[in-house]
């Protein structure tokens, strides 16, 4: 892949002047943060593990393999303190803006679950609610799985209409990769990344920049692009923007590649290409001797970013004899953070149907908030049959 030659510069995200606080976010009553849970101790581990494949058709000896991986950091994932973390930082920033919006934080496959959220979603009399996923680019796994799984529980509870009305009204926040604030975060991660790497004794000059996302099957890439980029394509405009800005900071071209960590189908089956470890190896016998490794495709440092990267890749780096660090996630780094209240904002102002500017950065348009009805299927053209709330098929 080409060194990229885009000169847009990441600006700083501007600060929206919120004149009435209360209309700011009408017609919310609260904010629900979802996301994908993770164990908190070894006990949990197998059970998490069943929640996550329920029906995926993922081999044993895989389950085994990642069940490993938890043990290793004592059987607990880091995601569900720093999506506690997220939910803090969020509430920080809507209390400096004077937005009264409360965050009730869910996971799709460990506690607090989906449907404790509802619990306190309706303790709270919560009426509508906007959701902030964390996942920032948009696939059946980052985006459909979601919504599927909201409205699936919903329906447990009796809450789901046969025209897709539900007891609590749910919006979603559109998919945030290419939002400024995203992708400044990254940018502010990727330089400190650079600074880490010379106090590491490497040559950033001369290093590749490799930035890392989750792989997915390909028949999840093809049905990921239904009427936008795909969830490969929305990467590598992220990737082409980090990069440039990247390199304005730091005086000197930056070349860069793509790559896929996490897969975990059978090998038959194809996964998105090329795997960071392969990859480390290809440049290492190009002589590429420095390496920054951003992990672009997750917002926070949890397992597939602490095994896949931090224990599996920095070691097959050292083995190459290649010099590696690992950049940060967008975590709760400010950008990233006032820019998802920005988000909240925005989806406030479509929501009353206000004329509402959708900052993006990059190639690609703001993707919709109200998916077409078969975006994200987990195969193209293979409705599930389950019903998926914030899409135009649905009441909302
Ligand atoms: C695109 C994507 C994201 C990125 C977007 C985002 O960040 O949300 C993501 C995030 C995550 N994935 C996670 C964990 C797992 N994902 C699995 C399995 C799978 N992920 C897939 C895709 C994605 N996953 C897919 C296509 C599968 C195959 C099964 C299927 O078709 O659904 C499995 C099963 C075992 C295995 O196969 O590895 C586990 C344990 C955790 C929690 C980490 C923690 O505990 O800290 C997080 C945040
Ligand atoms: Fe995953």
């Amino acid at each position: 892949m080409p060194p990229s030659l885009q000169s847009t510069t990441v600006a700083e995200p501007a600060e929206p002047i919120v004149a009435s606080p209360a209309a700011a976010v009408a017609p919310y009553d609260a904010l629900f943060l979802y996301s994908f849970g993770g164990p908190d101790k070894p006990e949990d581990v197998v059970p998490f593990l069943r929640n996550v494949t329920a029906g995926k058709g993922i081999p044993d000896a895989r389950l085994e393999e990642v069940g490993e991986h938890y043990y290793r950091f004592g059987g607990k994932s880091p995601i569900n303190e720093q999506n506690l973390a997220l939910k803090a930082a969020l509430e920080a920033e809507l209390a400096r803006r004077g937005v009264d919006l409360p965050v009730v934080w869910g996971n799709r496959n460990w506690a607090p679950y989906t449907n404790d959220a509802v619990d306190e979603l309706e303790q709270l009399g919560a009426r509508r609610v906007v959701a902030l996923v964390t996942s920032a680019y948009s696939s059946y796994s980052g985006c459909r799985q979601y919504r599927e799984d909201l409205a699936t529980v919903l329906d447990g509870r009796g809450q789901l209409g046969p025209d897709g009305s539900t007891g609590i009204q749910f919006d979603k926040i559109r998919p945030y990769f290419n939002h400024p604030g995203f992708v400044r975060a990254n940018v502010d991660a990727v330089v400190d990344g650079y600074a880490a790497l010379a106090e590491a004794g490497g040559d950033g000059a001369a290093a590749r920049l490799v930035f890392v996302t989750h792989s997915i099957p390909d028949t999840m890439e093809a049905a990921s692009a239904v009427g936008h980029a795909s969830y490969s394509e929305q990467h590598l405009s992220v990737a082409r923007l980090v990069a440039a800005a990247v390199g304005e900071r730091l005086g000197h071209d930056v070349e860069w590649d793509l790559t896929y960590c996490s897969r975990s189908g059978p090998p038959s089956q194809p996964w998105l290409e090329p795997d960071v470890n392969d990859h480390l190896a290809a440049l290492a016998a190009q002589g590429v001797r420095d390496v920054v490794i951003s992990p672009i495709g997750f917002v926070s440092d949890h397992m597939e970013v602490a095994y896949d990267l931090d224990t599996e890749a920095l070691a097959t780096a050292a083995e190459l004899g290649v010099t590696a660090v690992r950049a940060g996630t967008v975590g709760t780094r400010e950008p990233f953070v006032r820019g998802l209240v920005d988000l909240v904002l925005e989806r406030a102002g479509l929501a009353r149907g206000d004329d509402v500017a959708e900052a993006t950065v990059g190639d690609l348009p703001a993707l919709a908030s109200v998916t077409a009805p078969n975006c994200c299927l987990r195969r193209h053209e293979e409705p599930s049959g389950i019903p998926a709330l914030c899409s135009e098929d649905m009441h909302q």
